[in-house]
């Protein structure tokens, strides 16, 4: 039974691989057709105006050519390009239209060039000159395709072997046998975690199947290489392989650590000695007939040349049969050394493809290995997993079906199966009888794993202590900075009209306003330290990639910038995501695929920050669930922080507004039809909260001109508010479905009328209601939403003077004028000065050790204590005032009677380099505050600080006395400053 399911299998397989490989010809065809030569170099496809620099004959006598960019400049690199070893290519002539020369294997690439080794052409000897230009395109892979479908037909017709019985489980037909009585094992790698060792007891134990399931940072492979040590000193042969190059070099180079016998079939990827000293060439280069072996290359090189100097055409045929016999003789001494080197071996490596028995391993006995170990196996095409598993009586499976599977071209072939993994088809059927998951994970500081955990793995992950706090502030030569100290971050473009570009192709989407957010956050990373080879940014789409790549990477050439399905495997201190869509269908696309959502967040050790429209993005449940996590648990900015010329008139009232002639490359995004803003001004109008979901058509302008749709908005609220204050109503209610920018325009404008304004509930349901305000009198939040906070506004003169006392019900002054824009400014201003603060107190240190300046920090202390103790804030502004009009930081004497700042945490004067709050010890005091204000704006979600809870009355008065403080000498000196630049 097994026998008819395998060939079932083998032939759906095969019909699927038909499907992909027509696909994938005509991809290539469209390419060669369509596409200029210059747009296939770009896309990293094709290499333009190459030089042969050398040529050389290589194993199996192939001609190796290494070709260079022309020399016209003394040091030429190639172009950016996806050329890997393995690859198969075309070699053209540059001149000529199209003359396909010959093709070949990528066997070396490097900067500066690429090599290449053909294969004998029948009809005589490819001949390169030094002097022509040649192109190469890189095209199908028909050596793959060819190997796979030769393997799938040897599954179709296995009658017996040494797979029978592993064929057997891996189709149903028979279960699993029990697995076998093991000794306790003496581990190679003594630090294996337990679920590490179990999975290596298991997999040992097991008779023909074990699966072990690698979470992102469980130490798969180091749990791999246990396993295949563990089999070769029970005296094992062990044939392991993996889909990529990379993968498999990954192994070599962890195997050879332990002075393992590898060996390393076809082209590595990689060029480091580790590696290559273990491949096949290597190998064969120290032997003993390598020697005879490279003398007979010589002679065919020698008859090579003369051949192609001779005009003689009798001449030349004869040393081409000469060059004929001389590569027979090659061959067979080469093969003898091969055997050689495979049988010395204990470990034999190589691609899933690689494996081939029309490669070095047909020179085995067909029983030789016992072991097929296939790492990154979810990842693999079932198909190409058949290649090395007829090899074996039992196999080792390892990877993660949560992650991406491999990639397909054929959306069709892919819908049908394709896609499907063996691991995932043999999971489903067998699950944990056959499984083993690693459960703790070295890369991921915990808040960034707790998603992926109960997301994807049962709630399983454990953070290993050694991560699961670091944080990017922790590597060597970053600074505490707000970015350096969150493991997570999330940027929302909601409200903001940062609209990804309107391109029909859904595979190229494009966002060049958030290429801009990442640009900021980057430069905020590498201000504070972090070095750009330490992040990376990945985006879902292949433009959004090619748009981050032209406005990045010439500033930050170290900065990795990949597509997610191009970061698969890899980690990165860093990971700064852009999720690119933001409609207003709420359409996600590529984000809609769980896998690829995972594996971006999880290539981040220390800090993740995502950039997106979180009302489009969570618009997908599953993504929607992803920003709750960042909410609960980390910090949301919005995106009018950081673009000052996103924020539109109507944030900023009276004159504020912003002539933004300097918008970078983006999309102006469309007026908005005014009737499309209709219903939301008339359910406003109705006034009465609906649980409807959110409406987050964006609604902001990015030009400083008129906005017509953000304009009309602003007139009917104020009508809306006007008709308000003179009816008898004392609350008004505004539905839910307002964007959170409509929030804030009724927000903006009831502080302008003097009113009072909450905002009520969670996520959608979050409605802002406006009160009329009772003299004497504070309005108290509705008690089922403890973290909500009225804003009432407090007018306070900005002299710099201590304040008056607050006066409730008061009209604001500045309510109109305050903007998250400056909420952004004061950040960076904070930053900067921290910055600089550290510098002066490096350079003061050491005139510190001699001074005395006991004097000054015993008044510091007794203004601590006093801060501590008083409650009465005013009677201690003024005695603090009094008594110290020099600045309240340790060891600065600057005087701060005319030009000091008061700080509204700590009730202490500073000089002009000390006032912000980092500098002197109230950052975090600070930030929570802005963050607040920031939720209360309703632009965001009360998430970002869930720690702040309702405060009682009078606190808050107090409170928020200091908060207008600050954002009042926020004012003044922005406007000194603006005067300043006038002149
Ligand atoms: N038992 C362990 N104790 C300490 N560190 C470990 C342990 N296991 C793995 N690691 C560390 O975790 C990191 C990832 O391990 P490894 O390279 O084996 O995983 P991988 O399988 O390549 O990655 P992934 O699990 O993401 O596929 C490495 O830095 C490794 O040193
Ligand atoms: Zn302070
Ligand atoms: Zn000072």
């Amino acid at each position: 039974r097994g026998a008819k399911m395998a060939e079932e299998v083998a032939e759906r397989q095969l019909q699927l691989l038909r499907e992909e490989r027509e696909a994938e010809l005509a991809e290539k065809r469209a390419w060669q057709e369509n596409i200029s030569l210059k747009e296939l170099q770009r896309r990293g496809v094709c290499l333009l105006k190459l030089q042969a620099a050398n040529q050389r004959t290589g194993l199996y006598g192939r001609l190796l050519v290494t070709f260079q960019p022309r020399k016209c400049y003394s040091d030429t690199e190639l172009p950016y390009n996806s050329f890997g070893p393995g690859d198969i290519v075309g070699l053209y002539d540059s001149v000529s239209q199209g003359d396909l020369l010959s093709t070949g294997i990528v066997t070396r690439i490097t900067s500066k060039a690429v090599t290449v080794a053909f294969e004998e052409s029948r009809d005589g000897m490819l001949s390169v000159d030094h002097e022509s230009l040649y192109r190469l395109l890189k095209l199908a892979n028909d050596i793959t395709y060819n190997r796979i479908k030769k393997a799938l037909n040897a599954l179709k017709q296995y009658h017996s072997g040494p797979a029978s019985d592993l064929i057997d489980v891996l189709f149903f037909s028979s279960d699993p046998s029990p697995s076998s009585e093991t000794k306790p094992l003496k581990l190679y790698n003594d630090s294996l975690d337990a679920s590490q060792r179990e999975a290596v007891s298991f997999s040992l134990a097991q008779k023909e199947l074990a699966i072990i399931h690698g979470p992102p940072g469980t130490g798969k492979t180091t749990t791999i290489v246990e396993i295949i040590l563990q089999a070769v000193q029970q005296g094992l042969k062990v044939l392991c392989c993996a889909p990529s190059n990379v993968a498999v070099d990954n192994l070599v180079e962890r195997l050879a650590g332990y002075k393992a016998r590898i060996l390393r079939l076809g082209h590595p990827a990689r060029l480091l000695e580790p590696i290559q000293q273990h491949s096949l060439d290597a190998v064969l280069a120290h032997s003993d007939s390598a020697q005879i072996v490279a003398d007979v290359r010589k002679d065919i090189d020698q008859a090579f040349a003369k051949s192609k100097k001779s005009q003689d055409k009798g001449e030349r045929g004869h040393f081409l049969s000469e060059i004929k016999a001389l590569r027979k003789e090659l061959k067979e001494r080469e093969e003898t050394a091969m055997t050689a080197a495979l049988t010395h071996a204990n470990v034999v490596l190589a691609t899933n493809t690689g494996a081939s028995s029309d490669g070095p391993l047909k020179l085995l006995p067909e029983s030789y290995f016992d072991l097929v170990v296939i790492d990154e196996c979810a990842q693999a095409l079932e198909a190409s997993c058949w290649i090395p598993l007829l090899k074996a009586p039992k196999c080792i499976l390892a990877g993660d079906h949560k992650q991406l599977p491999p990639t397909i071209i054929s959306h069709k072939a892919a819908a049908k199966g394709l896609s499907l993994s063996l691991m995932e088809r043999v999971i489903k059927r067998y699950g944990e009888k056959v499984v083993k998951m690693l459960t703790v994970q070295y890369r991921m500081h915990e808040a960034i794993m707790q998603w992926a955990s109960s997301e994807m793995y049962g709630g399983q992950l454990t953070a290993h202590p050694s991560v699961a706090q670091h944080l990017l502030k922790d590597l060597p030569g970053v600074t505490c900075t707000e970015e350096t100290t969150i493991p997570l971050l999330l940027i929302d473009t909601a409200g903001c009209g940062l609209l990804e570009l309107e391109v029909e192709d859904e595979q190229s989407k494009g966002n060049p306003g958030e290429v801009q957010l990442v640009g900021l956050h980057i430069k905020a990373l590498v201000d504070a330290g972090v070095k750009a080879q330490d992040i990376a940014v990945v985006a879902p789409y292949n433009l959004q990639v090619d748009m981050l790549r032209e406005h990045l990477c010439h500033r930050y050439p170290e900065l990795e910038i990949k597509s997610v399905d191009g970061f698969q495997g890899r980690e990165k201190e860093a990971v700064i995501l852009s999720f690119v869509r933001s409609n207003k269908k709420g359409e996600v696309g590529f984000l809609a695929e769980d896998r690829r959502i995972n594996v971006a967040v999880t290539r981040a050790r220390r800090h993740v920050a995502i950039i997106c429209d979180s009302c489009t993005v969570g618009s997908q449940a599953f993504l929607a669930r992803l920003l709750e996590h960042f909410r609960q648990h980390g910090q949301v900015r919005t995106a009018f922080e950081y673009l000052d010329d996103l924020v539109p008139e109507n944030y900023s009232h009276r004159g504020e507004r912003q002539q933004s002639t300097k918008a970078p490359a983006a999309p102006s995004p469309k007026p908005q039809p005014a009737a499309g803003k209709k219903p939301k001004a008339a359910a406003a109008a109705n006034a009465t909260p609906q649980k409807q979901e959110a409406h987050c058509s964006p609604s902001t302008s990015r030009s400083g001109g008129e906005s017509p749709g953000t304009k009309g908005d602003t007139n009917k609220f104020k009508a809306v508010l006007e008709a308000f204050l003179e009816s008898g109503k004392t609350q008004l209610d505004f539905p839910s479905s307002l964007s959170p920018h409509d929030r804030m325009l009724v927000h903006l404008l009831a502080e302008e009328h003097g009113l009072q304004h909450v905002s009520i509930g969670e996520g959608t349901d979050r409605y802002i209601s406006v009160r009329k305000k009772e003299l004497g009198q504070t309005v108290v939040a509705p008690p089922a939403t403890p973290r909500e906070q009225q804003h009432p506004p407090q007018p306070q003169d900005s002299s710099g003077e201590a304040p008056a006392p607050a006066e409730p019900g008061g009209r604001s002054e500045w309510s109109g004028k305050v903007d998250l824009k400056r909420l952004h400014l004061e950040r960076v201003q904070r930053e900067k000065a921290r910055r600089e603060e550290m510098v002066k107190k490096e350079q003061e240190s050491s005139a510190d050790n001699r001074g005395s300046s006991s004097r000054k920090k015993d008044k510091t202390a007794k203004t601590t204590t006093d801060s501590a103790s008083e409650e009465d804030i005013d009677a201690l502004i003024s005695a603090a005032v009094k008594t110290d009009n020099t600045c309240g930081f340790p060891r600065c004497k600057a005087s701060v009677t005319t030009l000091g700042q008061f700080c509204p945490h700590c009730n202490r004067r500073y000089c002009l380099s000390h006032h912000i709050p980092e500098v002197h010890g109230c950052g975090d005091k600070a930030k929570a505050h802005a963050r607040q204000w920031i939720s209360r704006e309703g632009i965001l979600y009360p998430g970002s600080s869930p720690k702040e809870r309702s405060l009682d009355p009078a606190k808050r008065a107090h409170l928020q006395r200091r908060l207008d403080k600050k954002l009042s000498d926020l004012t003044n000196q922005r406007k000194s400053k603006k005067k300043g630049k006038e002149k």
